[in-house]
């Protein structure tokens, strides 16, 4: 999954997924321009396994976190990244089952699809509970992530997970004792996101609290 190479850094253009705006506005009568960019609204969700009391998260190499680490260069004319000085384990993340609201279907169903194809449980609507909403990338996209919680069996399982071969998803279905949960909220070696650490602060508040 991290054997990244070949890496050239080229103008986003006509992209599906975001849209890069600059914005022409007045605020109490002062001209301001701010750059922004339109994207797809997310889901994501905190997986807990009560079979055998695992949080269940995802790892992926995520490209944008690889060149926010690595430092490109200009090689014949073609920004560049080299693989050599940056390899690609910089890039992979620890995070919660997530998507993008790229279909008009409800959020948690989108979740569940979601829950399906990158982790491999079939699991039931009723169990898919809506935590909160919450604002990300203020200073650039400002977009909406709808984040649930699921608790999850063995039963549940009815296939390997691992993302869509079909769009080339490579997703390895990562799972953690609630120990290591607990250490993962401030582990800085581990490239994890603000809200895989707000839901585990919402777990320890509510659910393992009620349980433990
Ligand atoms: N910017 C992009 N460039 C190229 N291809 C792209 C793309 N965004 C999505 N895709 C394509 O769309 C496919 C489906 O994406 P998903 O819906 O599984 O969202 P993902 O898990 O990438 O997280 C997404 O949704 C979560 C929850 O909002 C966010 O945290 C995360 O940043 C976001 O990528 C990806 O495999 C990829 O092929």
């Amino acid at each position: 999954m991290d054997k990244i190479s070949d890496v050239t850094i080229r103008p986003c253009e006509n992209s599906k997924y975001i849209k890069p705006k600059r914005i022409h506005y007045k605020q109490n009568g002062v001209e301001k321009i701010w750059d922004a960019m339109k994207v797809h609204e997310g889901v994501a969700t905190l997986l807990f396994n009560s079979t055998r009391k695992v949080f269940v998260f995802v790892r992926q190499f995520r490209p944008a976190i690889y060149i926010a680490t690595a430092k490109t260069e200009i090689r014949n004319g073609v920004e560049m990244i080299d693989t050599e000085k940056y390899p690609g384990h910089i890039g992979l993340t620890l995070e919660l089952c997530a998507g993008i609201v790229d279909k008009d279907e409800p959020v948690s169903t989108i979740a569940k699809g979601e829950i399906l194809e990158e982790c491999g449980y079939d699991v039931p609507m009723e169990k898919i509970k809506k935590i909160t909403s919450a604002r990300g990338g203020v200073g650039t996209s400002g977009s909406v992530v709808h984040l649930f919680y699921a608790e999850v069996t063995d039963a549940m399982k009815t296939g390997p997970g691992g993302g869509l071969a079909s769009e080339g998803e490579m997703i390895e279905v990562v799972e953690m004792s609630v120990d290591e949960g607990r250490t993962l909220m401030f582990d800085e070696s581990c490239n994890r996101v603000h809200l895989l650490i707000f839901a585990l602060y919402w777990f320890f508040g509510t659910i393992w609290k009620d349980k433990s």
